[in-house]
């Protein structure tokens, strides 16, 4: 068997950030346009694509299910809907990658066809709780197999149809909010969705454009089966997550100025620029000219002492994927940063808590780790070996620490980038990071 290419990250420190950037597209949008205008009747035509590895997953499993999908340009996409009865038996078991996103949602896109299929992805995807999706798809009548475990392979079994239920979400999770949703399109009836707290509302939102509304009240979401959705012109913004990266660079690195273009600021994204505000960052934002879309702007973020402050709970899911970069900016902040109410940091790619907690140690920082959350004393970066353990959002939040480090930071475990943000060492490196790669064959 052939071995995989071990990737790792060498930051030299001393950099500071400028210029004016734009980041790939959104991941979580991406995965939506292919899912719904998979089953959307006519054309549906999308820029802003992300091509990074997970959102490609999502549209090389939408083509295994007889969806012709065309890539006339770089991010763009032409996909012609087949309607909401129009996918076919997949010739084999869909591979998702790296990417939870696509296997709770596609279980819920599947659950209610009349044919059978088996999604299955890496070490990392199939080690990761699936019954918060199967469980209530079981309830809605979809016939889904788990191991032991709760885990993937998730074996989807045909079943007669699916009917609407209530549903009150024990986590704050999109994922399985859009897997109810998308369930709930092939569903007698209605559908109704409670979350504990605001989650990223994006597939409400294509929902709408697509001609179905989703209407939302005191935390209930409710869709109403079965529906048709017509198709549309989909602009997918710059991802908030990726931007990130550098928004926490910018802002721990002296003499940084960056400008972030067309940076989606859908409200339910936005927790990122409201912590790093509450720790004193400089952030100025730009809204663009209201278009058809979600809402986008432009980013300014200038270097600026950081404070330590404790994370109000409301804001967890708000910024629920950008934590590991949050951690670095708390590490160079004066005083300690609390976070509490975030165990699910503990189920993303990696153990999000337990790998970042490693790393901040090795870089001599003081941590306290929690079940649900970490204390971080700010401090100085020291240089040193960390591993990402394959976490795409590790591998670059540490790449950022390297900025401000004593000394040069080795970041082993580096390969899964790709799966969010493709580009980003020539990204990062233009801007100022001094960033090598090397590249070893495991
Ligand atoms: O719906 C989505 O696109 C996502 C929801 C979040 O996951 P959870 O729903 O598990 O919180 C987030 O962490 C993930 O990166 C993308
Ligand atoms: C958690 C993430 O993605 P997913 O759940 O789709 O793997 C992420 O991108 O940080």
């Amino acid at each position: 068997m052939s071995g995989s290419i071990e990737r790792r990250f060498c930051i030299q420190p001393g950099g500071q950030l400028t210029g004016h950037l734009r980041v790939p597209g959104d991941k979580s949008i991406s995965h939506r346009a292919v899912l719904l205008g998979a089953i959307a009747q006519g054309v549906t035509e999308v820029e802003g694509f992300l091509e990074g590895d997970d959102a490609l997953a999502t549209l090389a499993a939408m083509r295994q299910l007889g969806v012709p999908i065309e890539r006339p340009s770089e991010g763009a996409l032409r996909i012609d809907g087949v309607g909401l009865k129009g996918l076919q038996a997949p010739p084999g078991p869909l591979d998702l990658g790296n990417s939870g996103t696509s296997m709770r949602l596609f279980a819920g896109l599947l659950a209610g066809q009349s044919f059978a299929s088996e999604l299955i992805g890496d070490g990392s995807l199939m080690r990761r709780p699936m019954r918060r999706v199967t469980d209530p798809l079981g309830l809605m009548g979809a016939s889904i197999a788990t191991t032991n475990e709760g885990t993937a392979p998730l074996r989807i079994s045909p079943v007669k149809g699916l009917k609407g239920i209530d549903y009150e979400m024990p986590v704050a999770s999109a994922q399985v909010k859009s897997a109810l949703l998308l369930a709930g399109l092939y569903a007698e009836g209605i559908t109704r969705i409670h979350e504990p707290a605001i989650t990223r509302d994006h597939t409400e939102q294509m929902l709408s454009a697509l001609g179905c509304p989703v209407s939302q009240q005191g935390g209930w979401i409710e869709v109403k089966g079965p529906v048709t959705l017509t198709s549309t012109r989909i602009q997918v913004p710059a991802d908030i997550s990726s931007a990130a990266f550098f928004l926490v660079g910018a802002s721990i690195a002296p003499n940084s100025t960056v400008v972030l273009e067309g940076v989606g600021l859908n409200p339910s994204r936005i927790g990122v620029i409201e912590i790093l505000q509450r720790m004193g960052a400089d952030i100025v934002i730009d809204p663009d000219p209201v278009g058809e879309g979600e809402p986008t702007g432009q980013l300014t973020v200038r270097h600026a002492p950081l404070r330590g402050i404790e994370i109000p709970v409301e804001l967890v899911p708000l910024a629920i994927d950008e934590f590991p970069a949050l951690f670095v900016a708390a590490a160079c902040a004066e005083g300690e940063t609390v976070l509490r109410g975030a165990e699910e940091l503990r189920v993303k790619e990696s153990d999000r808590i337990a790998v970042m907690a490693n790393g901040l140690s090795a870089l001599g920082i003081d941590v306290e780790p929690q079940a649900d959350g970490i204390r971080i004393t700010g401090g100085r970066f020291s240089g040193g070996r960390v591993h990402a353990r394959g976490d795409h959002r590790i591998a670059m939040s540490f790449a950022m620490a390297g900025l401000v480090a004593s000394g040069p930071v080795d970041i082993d475990g580096c390969a899964e980038v790709d799966t969010s943000f493709p580009g980003f060492v020539e990204l990062a490196r233009g801007a100022g990071l001094e960033i090598e790669v090397i590249e070893e064959q495991s």
